[in-house]
């Protein structure tokens, strides 16, 4: 969609960073942002309501209950489809491989840089392969990734259940070692960006003994 609104001369110039989140802490921060905000914007199923349901676990186990009736064992189009139509951005957008396949239709692998949020730390080598990659290189680590968006609120949810971790984990491991998988090909036929490192496995979201999670 953004593409498509690009002249080609621009489309062609154009470099992107992808920033993958562990996909269970970027459901929690979605939950959060969604309770912060009054507003359910990640549409979908209008029952996983982040604003009104009482926790993550609630919030997540409701998207987990309608994945479970969706028979998404494949990566095809229809199994796409079908997820983002019942859960919208929820679950879905945690999905990668998806998005990141929808992003290779219109630009050229080598401009699209895929780097892991755990490595957005300034002093991280990721940064100067970031900067050369933009041919900003040498740049001023100072003003690197400031912090924007964190919404701390009284209500934001901290910690979740080791039950609704590995639910979340059940369903993402497929999803992310097709990613992994993709990536890995990348570098292996050298179409990612030349400074691209390899992409490392996101770490298991840390969970607390069920009935203990937490808000700040
Ligand atoms: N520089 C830097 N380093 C590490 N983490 C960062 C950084 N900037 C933003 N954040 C965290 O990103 C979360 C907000 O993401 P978004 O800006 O995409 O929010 S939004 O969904 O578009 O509203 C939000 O995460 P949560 O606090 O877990 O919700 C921010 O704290």
């Amino acid at each position: 969609m953004v593409a498509r609104f690009m002249p080609t001369g621009v489309r062609n110039a154009v470099k992107l960073i992808a920033v993958l989140r562990e996909p269970i802490a970027r459901e929690l921060s979605l939950f959060n942002h969604e309770r912060w905000s009054g507003f359910d914007w990640s549409g979908g199923s209008s029952t996983c309501s982040a604003s009104k349901l009482p926790s993550f676990e609630a919030y997540a186990g409701c998207q987990v209950a309608i994945y479970g009736t969706l028979n998404a064992t494949q990566n095809d189009d229809d199994t796409q489809r079908k997820i983002y139509q019942n859960l919208g951005f929820g679950l879905w957008k945690g999905m990668y491989i998806i998005h990141l396949a929808t992003w290779r239709r219109s630009f050229d692998r080598n401009r699209v840089f895929v780097m892991s949020y755990d490595n957005l730390k300034p002093e991280d080598k990721m940064a100067t392969d970031i900067a050369k990659f933009l041919d900003l290189y040498p740049f001023n680590r100072s003003v690197w990734f400031p912090v924007r968006n964190d919404h701390t609120f009284a209500a934001k949810q901290r910690t979740i259940t080791c039950a609704i971790r590995d639910d979340l984990q059940a369903i993402f491991q497929p999803w992310n070692d097709l990613l992994y998988k993709k990536l890995q090909e990348d570098q292996d036929g050298r179409t990612a960006p030349q400074t691209e490192p390899p992409f490392p496995d996101f770490r298991l979201h840390p969970c607390v003994p069920n009935g203990s999670s937490s808000s700040s």
